[in-house]
């Protein structure tokens, strides 16, 4: 006969199991959902290599038009287009997909172009806008980047003006004049969305300028902002759906360096163009070298390290970007940085609107060599030659690294993207996106790519955005080194951890990650073998993306803490159905810095230096403009592996507009230079990128750099 306790005890269970079964259900859904996404990613991944008939070429497919238009054949302002190229841009070749996007816009079609960071997007639209009769408008989400297009088309002659908060009644005046009457020089107008939706007048101006046949084409810049599902979504740019409304016959052109399949419809709905060209270039940046170091426990180690690392790297105070996690650590790194002899300040959302600018604006002259940012230092940043980024903790997904990761090397460059990873962040940072939707899943994708040490890092990002694969040609710390990784079995560390871990919550006890860890110390007899702590860490994680825990998150009055439970998979564990491994490297990785034994980026040398300081000198001339903007990374290392000794030599690689302004100064420079060089260092001289890859022989010796995307 069943007694009362045996029935409790009984329903006790199943409500256990049930739970269980529950958990396991929610885990099984969240992965169909996942599978699904994916699936038609892939989907879509196939239909581009049929529609391309080429198989399965990487790179052509990661650079398609949605179009069978031909775009790259010959128009009719070809040599119009190459000259103002060359000689107002001082550009000279197209990088991928330029040539054809500026020729469906001169064709008068609309446009979708999705390509990376840098990658080009501004000459895209700025060139036609020059070419076409009348005025371009150009609707941009932030102050600060109109504010540098406007001063950089400027220091070109290009006659561009910004309708915004800031500017004078005078010009104004002269913006809306031109506008209604045509009268007065203007070919580019920069205006943020809000222009479009709140202003009346403006918008009337618009009209006018429209209906006498003068508006010549509508941009809209980081156009990711018009979707919600995009990262960083703008209301206001929802009401620019008006434009195509009303001035339907303008060529509207959308830009954006990241977005989703979902993220490119709804901006084509969004902005009423469906019958777009789409031109996608690849997310792969090249130049880029991603590195992952494991984070010391003790914060003073880890500002030394990444001290040392720009010390030695960058003896030039070339510029970089280090992102923390909250604001108090940006004060306090920026002063560690500091005090260890390096030009540092901090950037966050706490200083007011002044000082941000102030210290953003040091950086971008040169002035400053670091910026210690929090996500708040983001969009915005246009400055070309940051040559590293250095990640303090990690970021809450993949698509953040992306884009935070991406503002190195924007001049093509090569540069360096460094993660400090370690185990204990990763609650910090659930603890804050475990409300957002997908928050979690989207943050232990970016943890896999930290906790994994064979994986390629560039593959990472490939299978992120649904794009082919393609050679990382040695460009990330895994491909590059021969690390001695060992995969170890841990599937009985696993489960015993799993048993301390049900214990304790069978006696109503959380654990932190941290506390689990230190518990695991009284075990070390029932294991025999030991594991590090910080490999004990690594474990933990490891068993959060396996499912086998999970993370739960409770509030206090003062923060939201993370705790480690029991998830769907625990049983399989128990039950020796699952193995459990971790990836361990034998070396001591402090001691073992990729970073140190190979620089993956440079430093300007000879007279590549005096050329900078001469910039330098010339930008603080001509009404501080950004040095970059007198001349640009890639200008200074062709000239200096060049050494044009006329102007009409110097005219091939900066364009005749830059050589009449600054090309006297520049001949003197190589002139004095060459006069003071003794005759036997031309080896010291070969470009930038000559030396580059040569230094980038790393232990594998797999070289890198390719300039293939830029057409002669
Ligand atoms: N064909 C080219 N050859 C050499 N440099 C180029 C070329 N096209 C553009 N650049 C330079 O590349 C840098 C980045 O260009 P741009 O600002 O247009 O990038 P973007 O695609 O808009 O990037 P982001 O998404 O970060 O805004 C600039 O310094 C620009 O002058
Ligand atoms: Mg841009």
């Amino acid at each position: 006969m069943e007694t009362e306790g045996d029935a409790l005890e009984e329903l006790l269970k199943i409500e256990t199991e049930i739970e269980d079964v529950q958990d396991q259900i929610k885990f099984l859904l969240e992965r169909q959902e996942k599978l699904h996404e994916r699936q038609s990613e892939l989907k879509f991944l196939l239909e581009a290599y049929k529609a391309s008939g080429t198989g399965n070429s990487a790179n052509e497919n990661a650079s398609r038009s949605s179009s069978l238009e031909d775009w790259s054949g010959s128009f009719e302002w070809d040599s119009q287009a190459d000259d103002v190229r060359l000689n107002i841009f001082g550009i000279p070749s197209y990088r991928q997909n330029q040539k054809e996007i500026i020729n469906a816009i001169m064709s008068g079609r609309d446009v979708l172009v999705i390509m990376a960071a840098g990658g080009g997007k501004s000459l895209c639209y700025q060139l036609p806008a020059i070419l076409r009769d009348g005025v371009a408008l150009v609707i941009s989400p932030l102050l600060s980047l109109i504010q540098d297009q406007v001063m950089g088309l400027t220091a070109l002659g290009i006659p561009a003006y910004m309708l915004t908060s800031t500017t004078s009644k005078e010009n104004e005046k002269f913006i809306y004049k031109a506008l209604e009457k045509g009268e007065g020089e203007l070919k580019i107008l920069y205006v943020t969305p809000e222009k479009i939706s709140k202003s009346k007048r403006f918008m009337s101006k618009l009209e006018k300028c429209h209906n006498a046949g003068r508006l010549s084409l509508i941009s809209i810049d980081e156009a990711h902002c018009c979707s919600q599902w995009g990262h960083d979504f703008r209301p206001d740019y929802k009401s620019l759906s008006i434009l195509k409304t009303q001035f339907s016959n303008v060529p509207v052109v959308a830009l954006t360096a990241t977005a989703t399949q979902k993220v490119q419809y709804d901006v084509m709905e969004m902005l009423r163009i469906p019958k777009c060209v789409k031109f996608v270039s690849t997310v792969n940046r090249p130049n880029l070298f991603y590195t992952v170091r494991s984070k010391s426990s003790i914060g003073k180690v880890v500002v030394d390290e990444i001290a040392e690392f720009i010390q030695e790297s960058y003896p030039n105070s070339e510029s970089g970007i280090v992102y923390c996690f909250s604001r108090k650590e940006c004060e306090q790194v920026a002063a560690e940085l500091r005090e260890r002899g390096i030009a540092a300040d901090y950037y966050h959302a706490d200083m007011d609107v002044n000082a941000r600018e102030k210290v953003h604006m040091r950086w971008s002259k040169n002035k400053l060599q670091v910026i210690v940012g929090t996500v708040a230092f983001g969009m915005g940043i246009n400055k070309p030659d940051v040559r590293f980024v250095i990640h303090h903790s990690l970021s809450k997904s993949m698509e953040t690294y992306y884009q935070e990761s991406g503002r190195a090397g924007r001049d093509g460059l090569p540069s360096e993207c460094v993660l400090f990873y370690r185990p204990a962040d990763v609650p910090r940072q659930s603890s804050m996106v475990f409300y957002e939707n997908s928050g979690l899943q989207n943050l232990y994708d970016i943890v896999r790519y930290c906790q994994s040490k064979r994986q390629c890092r560039r593959n990472a990002f490939f299978r992120h955005f649904a794009e082919p694969l393609q050679d990382c040609n040695g460009m990330c710390n895994n491909c590059a080194f021969f690390s001695e990784v060992r995969e170890v079995d841990v599937s009985r560390h696993a489960k015993v951890m799993v048993s301390l871990l049900q214990a304790m919550q069978e006696n109503d006890q959380r654990l932190t990650m941290l506390q689990l860890v230190d518990k695991m110390k009284n075990k070390k007899k029932e294991l025999g073998s030991d594991i590090k702590k910080e490999e004990m860490e690594q474990l933990v994680i490891q068993l959060i993306l396996d499912h086998v825990f999970k993370e739960e998150f409770q509030h206090t009055a003062y923060a939201t803490n993370a705790y480690v439970t029991i998830g769907p998979l625990a049983n399989q564990v128990l039950q020796d159905k699952k193995i459990v491994k971790l990836e361990i490297s034998s070396k001591q990785k402090n001691k073992d810095d990729s970073m140190k034994s190979a620089n993956h980026s440079l430093t300007f040398s000879g007279l590549e230096l005096k050329l900078d300081e001469l910039r330098e000198e010339l930008s603080s001339g001509h009404g501080g403009i950004f040095p970059h903007s007198v001349l640009s990374s890639q200008q200074i290392s062709t000239i200096s592996s060049q050494k044009p000794s006329s102007a009409q030599e110097l005219e091939k690689i900066i364009g005749k507009l830059k050589t009449d302004k600054y090309g006297s100064k520049i001949l003197d420079e190589i002139k004095k230079y060459t006069g003071s060089e003794p005759s036997d260092n031309g080896n010291e001289e070969e470009g930038r990128e000559n030396r580059a890859s040569k230094r980038l022989k790393t232990k594998k010796g797999v070289v890198v750099i390719e300039s293939s995307d830029e057409e002669s």
